[in-house]
């Protein structure tokens, strides 16, 4: 048995029973959903067609957040929730055969499967999927980053998500271009239906040894970061599945964890945020500033320790490169635990470096120790913690840039601002204030440090 993960696509950074305490089981599971009436006829459907039961004690229910699944009868821990057979799933070998050929490995499983969902859609009532295809979500009612206009894009500006999402655009285009290329398309479908379906795909496909797949059923499943109930993978059954992790009453919402997903992650992917969400983190950038008399000297010592900088967009080494800071909790006042990442401290003590015999002796102590560059403390308190200070002014500066952003997201609405971009206004105050949250971790973790540094 597998677990099953979310599809991951190589142009996007990326980066699914265990007790949980009483607070967390009140949280995930008594959210309010009702009966979904229209959904009723769904689960026999889905059985006839795979041939087997799917599951006894779920339902589909409507939610906050769409479509849910719901606790039909008492369920206990170790139940088993759904079983969905790899043969109703959907996945690009359903692909009539010469698509899929005519597409080889020139795309991506993702667009494959958006594809056939076009495809299907196009069927209407001939295609055999037509249950599930007709209770796919609208595109009205999808906030993926990737339908935000310039504007509501512009309210994201000081998070990674923004250029992500450019990016990400940039990727579908491509991917869009690569299949009118082959021919088959009809030249009715239009780049928007194309972003429309692939968006189905991320907000709803899994990876298995299929490539990647759309699980009916279990894809009406909302996610909680709460949650640590996960989508199985059992290739000997060749079948998806969920245990229940917990027990539920009749009428309970059952969530499963998508994955370990940042705020930034569920916005571009999915198209919602978290409040407070459990696994938030911020993608820091930091570069060796151009006027560094050292700055080809540090390029290479970086690159022969693997510490590989970004490319730019047009494929270019530049100077900068990305890390993904968590929220620090707490300080351990002998300055050990979690505290940031050590791979962050290491570069900002080569950029602090003023001379090339600093530069050497970080050589010769990685050579000395694992071979990784700057993991130690510097010998000399005064250079470790200017290290730390141009880490913690770094960061200070993104803080000042998040607090002017939030700011302005709190003006007065002007009168257009209805509706989705509302919506979308507060999903770009959540990603922020999260985002935020985790910043101040890292600068009070910082002041803590160094204030340590200073004491002994
Ligand atoms: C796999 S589908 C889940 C079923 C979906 N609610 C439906 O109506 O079909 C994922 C989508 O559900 C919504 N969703 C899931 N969990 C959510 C949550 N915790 N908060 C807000 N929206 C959520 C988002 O729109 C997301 O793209």
């Amino acid at each position: 048995m597998v677990i099953s993960h979310r599809v991951k696509l190589s142009n996007t950074w990326r980066p699914p029973c265990s007790v949980l305490t009483v607070i967390r089981r009140l949280r995930c599971q008594f959210t309010f959903s009702t009966c979904c009436s229209e959904c009723n006829d769904f689960l026999p459907w889905l059985e006839h067609k795979a041939g087997l039961e799917i599951s006894s004690s779920l339902s589909i229910g409507n939610s906050a957040h769409g479509k849910s699944l719901v606790a039909r009868h008492p369920i206990k821990a170790g139940d088993c929730l759904f079983k969905v057979p790899y043969n109703v799933q959907l996945a690009p070998d359903n692909l009539p055969k010469g698509i899929d050929t005519l597409l080889g490995d020139n795309v991506s499983n993702a667009a494959k499967v958006a594809l056939l969902v076009l495809y299907e859609q196009k069927l209407g009532h001939k295609s055999e999927w037509v249950p599930y295809i007709t209770r796919l979500p609208r595109l009205e009612y999808m906030h993926n980053t990737i339908f935000w206009d310039e504007n509501e894009l512009q309210m994201i500006q000081p998070s990674s998500l923004y250029q992500h999402t450019i990016m990400h655009k940039l990727f579908v285009e491509q991917e869009f271009l690569t299949i009118k290329k082959a021919d088959f398309i009809p030249d009715v479908l239009t780049l928007e239906d194309f972003k429309y379906a692939f968006s189905l795909v991320t907000s709803r496909a899994w990876e298995s040894s299929r490539g990647v797949s759309m699980i009916p059923f279990a894809d009406f499943a909302n996610h909680s970061d709460l949650s640590d109930t996960i989508v199985l993978s059992n290739e000997e059954e060749q079948l998806s599945e969920v245990i229940a992790d917990y027990s539920y009453a009749p009428g309970d919402e059952v969530l499963i964890r998508y994955g370990k997903f940042s705020n930034a992650r569920l916005l571009l992917d999915f198209g919602f945020t978290l409040p407070c969400n459990k696994y938030e983190q911020v993608q820091v950038e930091l570069s060796i500033p151009h006027e560094d008399n050292l700055r080809q000297l540090k390029l290479e010592l970086l690159s022969r320790h693997k510490m590989p900088i970004l490319k730019d967009v047009n494929g270019l080494s530049s100077s900068d490169k990305s890390f993904a800071l968590k929220e620090v909790r707490g300080y351990a006042h002998d300055g050990k635990g979690r505290g940031i990442p050590q791979s962050i401290r290491a570069f900002a003590r080569v950029v602090c470096c003023t001379s090339p015999q600093e530069m050497n002796d970080l050589a010769v102590e990685a050579a000395e120790n694992d071979g990784r560059l700057a993991r130690c403390p510097l010998k000399d308190k005064s250079r470790e913690i200017e290290a730390h200070q141009f880490l913690h002014s770094k960061i200070n500066e993104l803080i000042q840039e998040y607090n002017a952003s939030i700011k302005s997201l709190e003006l007065p609405t002007t009168l257009c601002m209805v509706g989705k971009h509302d919506l979308r206004r507060e999903m770009a105050q959540c990603l922020l204030i999260g985002e935020l949250r985790v910043l101040k971790s890292a600068a009070l973790w910082l002041e803590h440090y160094c204030a340590t540094l200073l004491r002994v």
